[in-house]
C-alpha cells in the first residue's frame, strides 16, 4: 500500500520487482494446472497492443427484451485501486481517489451503457480492520450491504499480494454470487513468472469465476474488463437512462471533491477523521454558490488545513473550485470554513448527521 498507514502486520506474499511492461487482462476460468495459469499469463502479455473495441454507447434504445443490465460490486481493502477502476469504467470521475487509504466513504454507483448492456458498478469503501470507531463501523456496513444482491462481485487486490485485510473482505463474499479476482496494479509486477504460484494460491482461497490481472489505469485493460463482466449480467431492462453516469448529486460531488483535495494536499499527519459538509448549494443560472465546512477532530488539525497565512486552505479551495467548474460547466463561488468537532468519528449520531450510512 502506498499509504503511510500500515495494516496490522499480516502474512504478505509480495513479488520481487524488476523491469517490465504493461499487460492486458485476460480472464481465466479457475484452472487446476500450472499450464493453464501459464497460458493465461502468456495470453495477457501477448495481447498487449491489441486493438481496443470502439465505445459503442447506445445511440438508439434496444428493445426491452434485448436489454441486459446488472449490478457489479467493486470491493477490496483500502487503497487497492477500486475508485480508480470505477472512474475508468464509467469514463468520468464519479469517485474520488488519493494515495491515502479510506478515501472512499460512501457507496457510489457509476453506470456505463454500451450497446444493449448497462453496467451498474457499485464502488465501496475499503473494508476497515484497524479502528472500531463509529465512522469505520458505518463504512463496513456499506461494504457488507453492497456485496449482497448484486449479479457480480469484482474483488480487487494488488497483484501478487494477499494479507489479512484482503482476507477479511474475501470472507464477506457470499458463495452464491459469482466473483472475479481482479489482480490490479499489474504494471508494478515485473517478474511475471512468479505471479502464477500466487494465482494458484488464490484459487484455493475462494471459488473465483475468473482471474483478471490488469491495471486500472490502463485503458485497454479496462476495455476488456467490460467483455469479461458482461456475460454475468442478466437480460433485463436497464435501470438508468443510457447517458446517466452516477446516481449521486452535484451537491454530493462537491463535498467529495473538496475532501479529495483536502486528502491530497495534506500530509499523512492529518488524521483520516476529517470530513466535509456542504452548508449551502445554490444554483443561479450557470453559477453555483457553494459553502462548505471541513470538520476536524482537534484544534491542531485545523492549523494543518489552514496552513501558513491560510495558504493551504486557499489551495484546497482553488483546486476544488476548478474541478467543480469543469464538472458543472459553469462558474463556481466556493467558500470553505474549518470547524473542530472533537470525537465526531466516534459518535454514531454525528456520523449520520455528516451523511454516512
Ligand atoms: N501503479 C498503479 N497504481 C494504481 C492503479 N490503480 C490505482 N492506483 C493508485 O492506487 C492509489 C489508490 O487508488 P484508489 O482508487 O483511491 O484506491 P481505493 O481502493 O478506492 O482506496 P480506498 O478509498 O481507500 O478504499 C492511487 O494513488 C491510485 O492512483 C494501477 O493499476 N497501477
Amino acid at each position: 500500500m502506498s499509504t503511510g498507514k500500515k495494516e496490522p502486520s499480516p502474512p504478505v506474499e509480495t513479488l520481487p520487482q524488476a523491469e517490465g511492461t504493461t499487460a492486458s487482462p485476460r480472464s481465466v476460468e479457475p484452472a487446476q494446472s500450472q499450464d493453464a495459469l501459464d497460458a493465461m499469463l502468456a495470453q495477457a502479455i501477448a495481447s498487449r497492443g491489441a486493438a481496443v473495441p470502439a465505445d459503442d454507447s447506445a445511440s438508439s434504445l434496444p428493445p426491452v427484451g434485448e436489454q441486459r443490465c446488472g449490478l457489479i460490486a467493486i470491493v477490496g481493502k483500502p487503497n487497492v485501486g477500486k475508485s480508480t477502476l470505477l472512474n475508468a469504467l464509467v469514463g468520468q470521475k464519479v469517485s474520488i481517489t488519493s494515495r491515502k487509504a479510506q478515501t472512499t466513504r460512501h457507496r457510489i454507483t457509476g453506470m456505463r451503457t454500451r450497446a444493449a448492456t448497462q453496467f451498474v458498478f457499485v464502488d465501496t469503501p475499503g473494508f476497515q480492520t484497524r479502528h472500531g470507531n463509529a465512522l469505520n463501523r458505518s463504512l463496513n456496513r456499506t461494504v457488507v450491504g453492497a456485496v449482497n444482491d448484486v449479479d457480480l462481485i469484482v474483488f480487487v487486490v494488488e497483484a501478487g499480494q494477499f494479507n489479512l485485510a484482503d482476507a477479511k473482505v474475501l470472507a464477506l463474499l457470499p458463495e452464491k454470487t459469482p466473483a472475479i479476482l481482479l489482480a490490479n496494479k499489474f504494471d508494478l509486477i515485473h517478474r511475471r513468472a512468479e505471479i502464477a504460484p500466487w494465482l494458484r494460491a488464490m484459487q484455493e482461497r475462494h471459488n473465483f469465476s475468473e482471474f483478471v490481472p490488469m491495471s486500472a489505469n490502463n485503458a485497454k485493460d479496462v476495455e476488456r474488463l467490460f467483455g469479461i463482466c458482461e456475460k454475468y449480467l442478466p437480460v433485463q431492462p436497464w435501470m438508468y437512462g443510457a447517458d446517466e453516469l452516477t446516481d449521486r448529486s452535484d451537491r454530493f460531488m462537491a463535498a467529495e471533491i473538496i475532501r479529495e483535495k483536502l486528502f491530497r494536499l495534506t500530509g499523512d499527519e492529518l488524521p483520516y477523521t476529517s470530513t466535509v459538509v456542504i452548508e449551502k448549494y445554490e444554483e443561479e443560472g450557470n453559477l453555483r454558490r457553494i459553502a462548505a465546512t471541513i470538520i476536524v477532530e482537534r484544534d491542531g488539525h485545523k492549523g494543518m488545513i489552514i496552513g501558513e497565512k491560510g495558504e493551504k486552505l486557499k489551495r484546497i479551495g482553488t483546486e476544488a473550485r476548478h474541478e467543480l467548474e469543469t464538472l458543472t460547466g459553469g462558474k463556481v463561488f466556493l467558500e470553505i470554513w474549518v470547524k473542530v468537532r472533537s470525537g465526531w468519528a466516534d459518535d454514531e449520531a454525528r456520523v449520520k448527521t455528516f451523511g454516512y450510512e
